[in-house]
């Protein structure tokens, strides 16, 4: 595989659980009727982003659950991969006790589900006009996740705060990914700031593509996400960018910019690990 067709759906999520189901499997139909072999949904595509909200549309990852089901069935009637966003995931542990994550899945054209992404890095901000505290409610996943798309070309992925951590991001390169993407809901007060930034910055210290996908922004909505969904290539650049409002964006992704980027700016040959480690003991506070 040298090129990969890819969509970002930029979908509006409300409070109606079946209708942000249903949203989903139109445009990912629609995506593929466009060519995309691989469909990217946003963060918290089944329900509103709020910590309120995640115990109620929470479910297990499990055939027999309304939001497995939709997405097992709309990446295999479309034969397309799909990596649908994130939702609240229910997991009951073997001593009874109730878990809820912030999680990715993700299915092969078959409908079959591949790999599973848990948000590593649970979204905490405290700023004068939001605050937000996905810890409340949520427990953080403890693996990065590397999906096998074909011979020779996988992705890793994260969920949104993810994004802020190089270390992460890394720890795919060395696992010899070629793109990154992060389903993410940035809001208004970070958005403008540090997403495009995030994206680029994760783009050109790893070398390999980035894909962003957020929800539509909803200005009624408690959390306003930012938008922008975009694709950033090996070089830096935004290949693909969405507005605010409702719309699929579309990139290609050219595989082999990858390795001409690095031979470009060798700054992945040129790491010195005998230096330098991707660990450190900072005082947390
Ligand atoms: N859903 C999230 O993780 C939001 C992350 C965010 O907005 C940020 O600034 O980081």
């Amino acid at each position: 595989m040298s090129k990969l067709r890819i969509a970002l759906v930029q979908m509006l999520v409300g409070a109606n659980k079946a209708q942000n189901l249903s949203t989903a499997s139109n445009y990912i139909a629609k995506a593929k009727s466009q060519g995309a072999e691989l469909v990217v949904l946003p963060e918290c595509f089944n329900c509103p982003y709020g910590t309120s909200f995640f115990p109620e549309y929470a479910e297990p990852l499990k055939p027999g659950n309304a939001s497995f089901d939709c997405m097992a069935e709309a990446a295999r009637s479309n034969s397309v991969w799909l990596v649908a966003g994130s939702i609240p995931e229910e997991v009951i542990t073997p001593d009874s006790e109730k878990k809820l994550f912030n999680s990715s899945m993700i299915f092969s054209p078959l409908g079959e589900l591949v790999s599973v992404h848990r948000k590593i890095h649970l979204f905490r901000i405290n700023t004068e006009t939001v605050k937000f505290d996905e810890g409340e409610v949520l427990t953080g996943g403890d693996s990065p996740t590397v999906v096998p798309i074909s011979d020779g070309v996988s992705c890793g992925v994260g969920i949104c705060f993810d994004i802020r951590f190089p270390q992460l991001a890394l720890e795919y390169v060395r696992q010899g990914t070629s793109f990154l993407v992060y389903p993410g809901a940035f809001n208004v007060v970070t958005g403008p700031v540090h997403w495009e930034l995030l994206a680029k910055a994760r783009a050109v210290d790893s070398q390999q593509f980035v894909v962003l996908c957020s929800p539509a922004r909803d200005e009624s909505a408690s959390y306003v996400a930012w938008g922008h969904s975009m694709v950033v290539d090996p070089w830096g650049t935004a290949i693909a960018e969405a507005g605010v409002g409702e719309e699929v964006i579309f990139a290609t992704l050219d595989l082999s910019t990858i390795a001409s980027t690095r031979q470009k700016v060798p700054v992945l040959k040129g790491t010195r690990t005998d230096l330098y480690a991707m660990e450190w003991n900072l005082a947390r506070k």
